[in-house]
């Protein structure tokens, strides 16, 4: 089945969308661990460098902070607007854009983007990734993240996150349909010009700590005999039959399992992070304050966030740019 090449409408809601915190965004810390908190590892959904996790990238407090925010937040914005006499609207994409049906705010702000990546440790967290030497730029040769799209010799590095903030809410029955994310080039005077390579994804509620049922992000790999189901919500219709609990990470995992029972949690394993759905997607569950990255732009993988079946998912939005 040959899969439209379905981005997601960021560009375009850019133009229209109100684009202002109307509320003061929460100070994040900056990570704390010690010997009875032992700091996470990276580990490997889809290797080497396509889809990695580090769980408790952000604390409970910060995540507590977070959601908060969005919901004081998304009731000005969005809420406050709805006339609860009338059924919600169902959104329509536009020609050549995914089916998104989710709640959302978006703000510019270089003070966001840099607490992340500065005080929060990503860019300390992405550097040690970098140098790792098994994800290192020995060992990826051809996938190396100093490799981009426009010259794939040149050493090129991650320089921060974007400054365009999304946060989003998806209610029980929401979901965001199979797309690709696209690369944005992008001029500021802190970073200059800077072209984005990685999605960033923090999770900031799971089923462990909430209502949360299902909104698993699924991964397609490239070359797969099936595609995800079409209309709204993709495999979604499927979700309730969990796929086999297999893991897909990479050579990675032992390390990373050990480390995460030295957390004093057995069961974050790396296999428990994500599962294979019958229809070879790759699935990745939310976990409170866990950090998802992938690759987009041209090396983007097909992906959708299924349906929630029960409470709210909340996520924070970003990307990790890079010079040209
Ligand atoms: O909410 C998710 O799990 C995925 C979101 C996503 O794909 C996006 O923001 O482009
Ligand atoms: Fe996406």
């Amino acid at each position: 089945m040959q899969h439209q090449k379905l981005t997601c409408d960021d560009a375009s809601t850019l133009e229209t969308e109100e684009q202002t915190s109307l509320l003061e965004w929460p100070r994040l810390s900056s990570p704390s661990y010690s010997s009875t908190r032992p700091a996470p590892r990276w580990v490997t959904v889809l290797g080497p460098t396509q889809v990695l996790v580090f769980p408790n990238f952000l604390s409970v407090q910060d995540t507590g902070s977070l959601i908060e925010y969005i919901q004081q937040e998304m009731k000005i914005q969005i809420d406050d607007k709805i006339d609860p006499t009338k059924p919600r609207p169902r959104p329509v994409p536009k020609p050549g854009y995914a089916f998104r049906d989710n709640d959302r705010i978006q703000f510019q702000s270089e003070e966001f983007a840099s607490m992340l990546w500065n005080k929060c440790g990503l860019r300390d967290r992405w550097t040690e990734l970098w140098q790792h030497p098994k994800y290192g730029l020995e060992s990826v040769h051809g996938e190396s993240i100093t490799s981009g799209p426009r010259n794939k010799k040149r050493v090129r590095h991650a320089v921060g996150l974007s400054h365009n903030i999304r946060m989003y809410r998806y209610q029980t029955g929401q979901s965001f349909g199979p797309h690709y994310d696209e690369s944005v080039t992008d001029i500021s005077d802190q970073l200059g010009e800077t072209v984005s390579e990685y999605t960033v994804l923090i999770y900031l509620n799971g089923e462990r700590d909430s209502e949360l049922l299902g909104g698993e992000t699924v991964f397609y790999p490239k070359g797969m005999k099936t595609l995800p189901a079409e209309g709204a919500g993709g495999a979604s219709g499927k979700q309730s039959k969990k796929g086999s609990k297999a893991s897909v990470s990479a050579s990675n995992n032992q390390e990373n399992n050990s480390s995460s029972k030295s957390n004093g949690n057995s069961s974050n394993s790396g296999s428990s992070f994500s599962y294979v759905l019958p229809n070879g997607g790759v699935a990745v569950k939310p976990e409170r304050g866990m950090l998802l990255v992938h690759k987009h732009g041209d090396d983007c993988m097909l992906h959708e966030a299924l349906l929630v079946n029960r409470g709210f998912k909340y996520v924070l939005r970003t990307d990790v740019v890079y010079e040209p």
